[in-house]
This record gives C-alpha cells, structure tokens and sequence, in this order.
C-alpha cells in the first residue's frame, strides 16, 4: 500500500436507504486481464474493477507485452500476445494483490524468459510455496526468498500432473489451470472444498476446454484442462463485485428500516454463500433480474432486516473457506447480534494482507467488544454494545471498510487510520457510505 496514510472519521448512522451499482467484481477483473494478455486478439471489458489490484495485473501484461487502453466511456482494450510473453524489462510488480502474484507465476511459467515478481510490504510476508510446490511438479523451475516473494521464475516448457490441493485457494487452483493450459498433456486437479470457480468460467469465456468430474464416491471434483491450447479475445461485462457488496449488505442489517438495492452484483453460486448467511443472520434478500454472462450470474439484490433483529450463527469448515475475504465484516458486526458469531476454519485469514484475526480482535477490543481468539477463528458473543475508537486496519482493505461497518452503530465518532486501503478493492468505498447513511 502507499505510505501516505489517511484516517477516515465514520459518525455513527440512523439508517441506510437507497441504491448503489457496484464496481467490477475484482476476482474475474484479474482472470479476465490476464487471459486477454495471453489471448489472441483485442478483448474489450466494460466494469473492470476499479481497485488498485486489478490494475496490478493489467500493469504486469503491458510489461509483458500486451497493449491496454483506457477508452473514455470506461472500457478497457487489451490486446493480447497470442501466446508470446516477451522479456519485461524490470521486475513484476503485483503491488498488494495475491491474485496477481499467485495467478501470474502460473500464467508464465512456461514461457522462455526470466521473470522477477515482486510486490509490497505485505505481498512480500505472504506465502508462495503453495504456488512453487505445484508448478515445480509440472517442471518449473521457482525460486522464493525463505518461502516469498520476490519470485524468480526461469520459464520453460511444462508437463501435466494429477495435482490434490492441500488448501482451498482458488488463487493455487488458478495458477495450475494457467499453467496446466499450456504445459504437454491434461492437467487434472481434485479440490476437496470447492472454491470460486472464475477461472474455469474465464478459460471457458476464451475458448479453452475444459473438464469438470464428480466422484460418484463423494463431493470432490476433478477438474482436467488439456495442454498447448490458444486463447481467443472476448467482449464481457464484469458484474458487480459482492465481496465489496458485503460491507453495504451487513450495513443494511445494523438498522431495523434499512432498505437496500445493489444492482448488477454477481452472484456467481460458489462465491454468494454469503447471501445465505445473511439470510441465517436474520437478513432478507429479493433477487430479481438474474442473467448469466460468460458463465457468470449477474442480478439485483434488494436487502433489509426482519422486525426480529439479527440472529447469530456459526461459520465453519467449506462455508469458512468459501466466505474467507467477507468474514472481517461479518465478525466486526457479530457484537450487535442476538447470540453471536463464531468463526472457525478460518486459519487462511491470518495470512492474508495482514493476519485478520488478530486485527479483527485488536480492533473489536478497542471498540469494547468481549471475544475469544482462536489460531483458526474468532468467538464473538452478542448483544454487546460498542463505543467509538482509533481502529488500526494495518493498510489492510478490508479490515478498514469492515470497522467502518461496526462503527454506524456504535456511540460516538470512530477513526479509522490507514483508510486508503479501501482503494485497494473498492475506491468509491467512503464516498457511497457516506451517501446511504442518513444521520
Ligand atoms: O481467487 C481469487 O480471486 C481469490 C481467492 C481468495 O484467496 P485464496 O486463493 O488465497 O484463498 C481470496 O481471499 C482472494 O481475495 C481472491
Ligand atoms: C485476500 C485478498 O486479495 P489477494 O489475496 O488478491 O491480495 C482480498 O482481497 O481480501
């Protein structure tokens, strides 16, 4: 993230009334730039997310040789290398996006260059020996720093593997799919939680095939994706990004006259348990206008709270892993609950832009909430009341929009330090708030 910190004052709201279209979800944003760079030919994107992330992605395909324009009614061309990366002249930099640094090291592994990928304070602590480990089966050739990056790929061609990932990470699934797309014979890989399923919809979305099993045994699924295939450029509409929609879909549940639409928001089934959860929470959701573009749903949510208020609930195993980057703001509401949320299985948190359970703890705790930390969750119990604080979010995103969330209904004025972040994922964040709170 940047150096120049800003700190945001949220005061606490009445209600929150009226509607909101939400930028480009920033999970197929990345997919799409990077798929179009590879592709052959000039794909044209309207609603790419307007976060600072996906950006890190279509920097890195210019640098590899692919052409982005910014058009002036907002759509963006990116025309492809047909299949061709050329040597960057500098190091890749991913900025603070995972996404990127993940989903790309598979994207070039098996082109014969010299990568260096490289990214910021936080992207440099986070783990990327789940991405080595399989890409070096598939005969690449990776070095990390003790397990980090800066990332030195020596590009060279790959062959397939029968790959079972150890951890749900659509980002890991993703960079085998990549890489797996171009290596020497069918790539096959068993998920036993499943995760986001962007990336298969997106190879679709370009032409690629791809297969998708399910053992008459159980749930788990074998996806397989046959080598040296070539991508064709698209014309798609990203929908609305509903990771960004959970920060305003959780506000509407703080007040008993809320009311709520968000329009074009995508509701992709293996990435909107969410709205489930919101529902069990005691939320009530009308989706209407439901379309599917490229694979992807795509509708209009209209969201308020029932007169009972709001229940708890626990979050644990798949569910934990399938609504790991909405679960700051479920905990940061969970003190104005009836009975609470428990979150468990949610190890992954603590590795992300910063360790979200300790700064959700840190957080909650200087807002006067009670808890229990977990190595794998957090305990909150509800109908606890909360009051105004300084809220260090760590420069983390959602951490920042989350505490935002949890300080409309407490008493007094809340800061939150290090707000910039937002722009990470949602840019227009303070802004939208700010206009659907009434006071
Ligand atoms: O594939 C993706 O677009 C993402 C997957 C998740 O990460 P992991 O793959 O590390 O679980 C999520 O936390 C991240 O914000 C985006
Ligand atoms: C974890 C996140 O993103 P990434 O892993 O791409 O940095 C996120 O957006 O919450």
């Amino acid at each position: 993230m940047s150096s120049t910190s800003s700190t945001q004052i949220i005061r606490p709201a009445r209600t929150l009334q009226g509607s909101l279209t939400l930028p480009g979800d920033k999970s197929i944003s990345h997919r799409y730039a990077l798929l179009a760079g590879l592709a052959e030919g000039t794909t044209r994107l309207s609603n790419f997310s307007t976060g600072a992330d996906p950006h890190s992605s279509l920097a890195c395909m210019e640098a590899l040789g692919a052409t982005v324009v910014h058009k002036e009614d907002k759509t963006i061309e990116i025309t492809g290398t047909a299949g061709k990366f050329k040597q960057p002249s500098a190091p890749l930099d991913c900025g603070n996006s995972g996404s990127t640094m993940r989903m790309l090291s598979g994207l070039i592994a098996p082109h014969p260059r010299t990568f260096t990928l490289t990214g910021d304070h936080s992207l440099t602590r986070r783990p990327m020996e789940r991405i080595r480990k399989p890409l070096s089966l598939m005969g690449a050739k990776i070095d990390l720093a003790e397990g980090h990056a800066p990332i030195t790929i020596h590009g060279t061609p790959l062959h397939a593997i029968d790959f079972d990932t150890p951890i749900p990470s659509a980002q890991v699934k993703t960079a085998v799919l990549f890489a797996g797309l171009q290596a020497n014979g069918t790539t096959s890989l068993t998920e036993a939680i499943r995760t986001r399923d962007h990336s298969e919809q997106a190879l679709k979305a370009f032409g690629a095939t791809l297969n998708r099993t399910t053992a008459a045994s159980g749930d788990v699924a074998k996806l397989s994706i046959p080598g040296n295939q070539t991508l064709k450029a698209i014309d798609a509409t990203i929908p609305g990004d509903i990771s960004s929609a959970a920060f305003f879909l959780c506000a509407a549940l703080l007040f008993p006259d809320s009311n709520l639409i968000l329009d074009g928001v995508g509701m992709n089934p293996t990435r909107a348990s969410l709205l489930d959860v919101i529902t069990s929470l005691g939320g009530k959701i009308k989706v209407l206008n439901v379309e599917e573009h490229h694979g992807e749903l795509v509708g209009t949510l209209q969201v308020n709270v029932s007169p009972n208020g709001l229940r708890g609930m626990h979050i644990e195993g798949a569910l934990a892993a399938q609504i790991i980057d909405e679960l700051p703001v479920l905990a940061a509401i969970a003190p104005y609950t009836s009975d609470g949320i428990t979150i468990r299985d949610a190890r992954e948190l603590r590795v992300k832009e910063s360790d979200r359970i300790a700064l959700v703890a840190k957080n909650l705790r200087a807002m006067g909430a009670k808890l229990t930390e977990h190595e794998d969750g957090l305990v909150i119990p509800g109908n606890q009341k909360l009051h105004g604080a300084q809220i260090d979010s760590g420069t983390d995103h959602r951490i920042a929009m989350a505490f935002s969330i949890a300080a409309l209904r407490a008493t007094g004025d809340t800061e939150i330090h290090g707000a910039e972040s937002a722009a990470i994922s949602f840019p227009e964040f303070f802004t939208h708030l700010n206009d659907l709170c009434q006071r």
